[in-house]
């Protein structure tokens, strides 16, 4: 039992529709080994335990069920509103070693993470001190795995809000950027050498995950309970574009030899709007991941952002350059990224260019000829940027390319 001042390791599980959540919950709720695990589910009429397994089924009603016990130990439990209030009731209430929640209905991974790890400040119950958040799981489904990259849901520009509808892939690339531990599941469906080139995929795309190979959710318990792989700040900086733009070589991998690239291209001159647009809706389909900034002509004002998940592609303005900062500021980033400096132009400061482009299948060598044609020649230089037509909203990223069904 959880003695009263250790906190409880909190386990979050996510993943995409149909991934394998609740298979893999119902595979934890009746393992055989003991286990003092509490799982907190959506819905509780999903999780379709075997009757051996539950203990005191008798004593609940159908229609007020709210916790179930199982013959090993672990209990389950449906959220019914706030999922803080929720555990922290659940901690009054009961003793448990782990906690395990499917984040899915709730919210998504990462707001989910920041409510255990750092408390919420209007919630009456404070997490931190009887939690603590220690593993987030995605369950990733190998059957569906390529078309996961591609609903065919992007948005047209008339869906657009400021800030946007997501669409599924970016969803999807939230669980995978910010995981601890990735569960390539319905292995069963898939041959093998497939299962290796998503693998290659999803370690270009999250470097820090462990990645576990599962049937019908059938991992080990202890592979995602009480792990202690998470940290906050490292699961925030772990995708594979940050760590490329970070670092900006490649990592020691398992990638090349399954056709995965993930490459930086970056550039001093700033591109021409409408050949880049131009480019960004028609990026190679193998491209799984793009992101970072980009300086287009005549928007010397405003960093320009590019964020590709799948088929869905947004770009527009996104950052401050530095170089729009009042001197005082500057050398405060200065000071604290002397690298920045170092980069600098006598005329634009830190105008540029740096996109990370991660995925399988697509020759880089033509990519990056196609992005060095769409910056500004030499002569291009001297023009009239102001005059170049800019098919960039004025104000927020939107989306650029739709899938041609
Ligand atoms: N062949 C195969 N089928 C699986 C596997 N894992 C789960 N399934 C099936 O896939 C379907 C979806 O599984 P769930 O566990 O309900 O998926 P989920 O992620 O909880 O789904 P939602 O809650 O609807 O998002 C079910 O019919 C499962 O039986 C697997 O490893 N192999």
């Amino acid at each position: 039992m959880a003695s009263s001042n250790t906190p409880i390791p909190v386990t979050i599980l996510s993943g995409s529709l149909g991934a394998g959540k609740t298979t893999t919950l119902n595979h934890v709720l009746t393992t055989e080994q003991e286990l003092n695990a509490a799982v907190l589910v959506n819905d509780m009429g999903e999780v379709n335990v075997d009757a051996e397994f539950v203990e005191r089924e008798s004593e609940l009603s159908q229609s007020d069920e709210e916790i179930i016990e199982m013959s090993n130990g672990c209990i389950c439990c449906r959220l019914r509103g706030d999922m803080l209030d929720e555990v922290g009731r659940l901690a009054d209430q009961r003793d448990f070693d782990y906690l395990l929640v499917e984040s899915s209905g709730i919210s998504e991974p990462i707001p989910v993470a920041q409510t255990f790890a750092r408390g919420f400040e209007d919630a009456e119950f404070d997490p931190t001190g009887v939690y603590e958040l220690d593993t987030m799981v995605s369950v990733v489904d190998a059957h569906s795995f390529w078309q996961g990259f591609d609903s065919g849901q992007a948005l047209t520009d008339d869906d657009i809000e400021p800030q946007g509808n997501r669409v599924p892939e970016e969803a999807l690339m939230d669980q995978i950027e910010f995981c601890d531990v990735l569960l390539l599941n319905k292995c069963d469906l898939v041959p093998d050498e497939e299962l290796d080139e998503m693998e290659a995929v999803l370690q270009a795309l999250q470097p820090r995950a462990k990645i576990l190979r599962t049937k019908h959710g059938a991992v080990d318990p202890t592979e995602i309970l009480a792990t202690g792989r998470f940290d906050f700040d490292e699961a925030s900086q772990s995708a594979g574009w940050k760590r490329e733009l970070q670092h900006g070589h490649h990592h020691e991998s398992a990638a090349d030899e399954h056709g995965v690239t993930s490459f930086i291209f970056d550039a001093d001159r700033p591109f021409h709007p409408e050949r880049i647009a131009r480019l960004f809706a028609d990026l190679p389909d193998g491209v799984v991941r793009a992101k970072g900034f980009f300086w287009s002509a005549g928007r010397e004002d405003v960093a320009m952002g590019l964020d590709k998940a799948g088929q869905s592609v947004r770009a527009g303005p996104k950052g401050t350059w530095l170089a729009t900062l009042p001197e005082a500021e500057q050398e405060r980033y200065f000071a604290a990224r002397p690298g920045i400096k170092e980069d600098w132009d006598d005329q634009w400061g830190d105008r540029g260019t740096e996109l990370v482009f991660i995925g399988r299948e697509f020759d880089q060598e033509t990519l990056t000829d196609r992005l060095d044609d769409c910056v500004l020649s030499e002569a291009e230089m001297d023009e009239d940027w102001d005059a170049y037509p800019d098919p960039f909203s004025p104000d927020d990223q939107r989306e650029l390319a739709l899938a041609d069904d």
